[in-house]
């Protein structure tokens, strides 16, 4: 996919299990929209293929929109009308429709059912574009970005709507930039960099058999002056230290046992007892900050 001679998606080949939840990530502009809007058929790709249930998203496109539910980054809705009347109109469309008073309810919409769609907090237009995409009972769902700006409880309830969905055996294709997320909810999960895929696999296939590890050292007395310099200087420059508190430091390295044996071996000739000790797996945001080398917005 190009835009005038900028190339945004080159060479991606992907397939998505029908059933499962797929999260597509990569830092800001590598070109996850992109990908999502040419499988919704929104845009059509300069040379490739994209096939939807085995159709041509555009070609296809009057067979294949009742099949699909489409959550846009931002925007899709009228912006002076109600969000009831938006999702009640978009119920009227399809054949058979889930309840849109419980899905306001679930998507905890139903205080601002009368409130027009301009008028809306960032957090309910983004509820609202999640309702709007699900409320045809779509075969298969792509959501871009379903829970940025959401807070903590929402953002739950949505994982919770997510997964329900894929119980009920609705494909999922999502794109988020909370690693987290992906972790906690995706079958399968892509990783985009500069318009390439740069990984693939489950959460625990990329996370697993990682060469960097993160120790946390907690001790019972406070560090005495210079302590966290010293270690910092007898790890080396293969590993990243940060004091976290006057008695708990971590440790980003080498997942092996001399990065270890180096931290216990401080802890005696400082004289401090350890309290807690643990080598922690590396989880998908380390994965993703090797791979792209640029922090997701996590
Ligand atoms: N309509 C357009 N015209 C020109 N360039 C575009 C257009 N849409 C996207 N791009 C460019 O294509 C690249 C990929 O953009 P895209 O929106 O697909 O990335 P993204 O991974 O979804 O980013 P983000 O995480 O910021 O949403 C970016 O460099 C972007 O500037």
């Amino acid at each position: 996919m190009r835009y005038g001679d900028k190339t945004a998606v080159d060479g991606l080949s992907l397939a998505v299990a029908t059933g499962t939840i797929t999260a597509v990530l990569g830092p800001n502009g590598a070109g996850k929209t992109t990908t999502l809007e040419t499988c919704e058929g929104y845009r059509r790709p300069q040379g490739g293929s994209v096939r939807v249930f085995g159709l041509d998203p555009i070609r296809d496109r009057r067979a294949l929109m009742p099949r699909i539910g489409v959550m846009l980054q931002s925007g899709g809705a009228w912006s002076g009308a109600r969000a009831e009347e938006m999702l009640h109109h978009l119920a009227r469309l399809h054949a058979h429709p889930i309840d849109t008073g419980l899905l306001m309810e679930r998507l905890a919409l139903h205080e601002c059912g009368r409130t027009p769609y301009r008028r809306l907090s960032g957090g309910q237009q983004q509820r609202l574009g999640l309702a709007m995409a699900i409320v045809g009972r779509p075969e298969l769902v792509f959501v871009d970005e379903p829970t940025a700006g959401l807070d903590p409880q929402i953002r739950r309830s949505v994982w919770e709507l997510l997964e329900e969905l894929r119980t009920d055996g609705v494909t999922v294709v999502l794109t988020t930039h909370y690693l987290e997320e992906a972790e906690r909810l995706a079958d399968k999960v892509h990783i985009l960099d500069r318009g390439r895929l740069v990984a693939s696999g489950s959460p625990l296939e990329l996370t697993r058999g990682g060469t960097v590890a993160t120790i946390r050292l907690v001790v019972t007395q406070p560090f005495p002056a210079g302590a966290p310099e010293s270690l910092a200087a007898a790890l080396g420059p293969t590993t990243e230290l940060t004091v976290l508190d006057d008695v708990s430091l971590q440790v980003s390295g080498p997942a092996d046992q001399s990065t270890l044996a180096t931290v216990s071996r401080w802890c005696e000739e400082q004289g401090v007892l350890p309290e807690a000790l643990t080598l922690g797996q590396r989880n998908l945001e380390d994965v993703f900050l090797e791979l792209t080398g640029r922090e997701g917005s996590s």
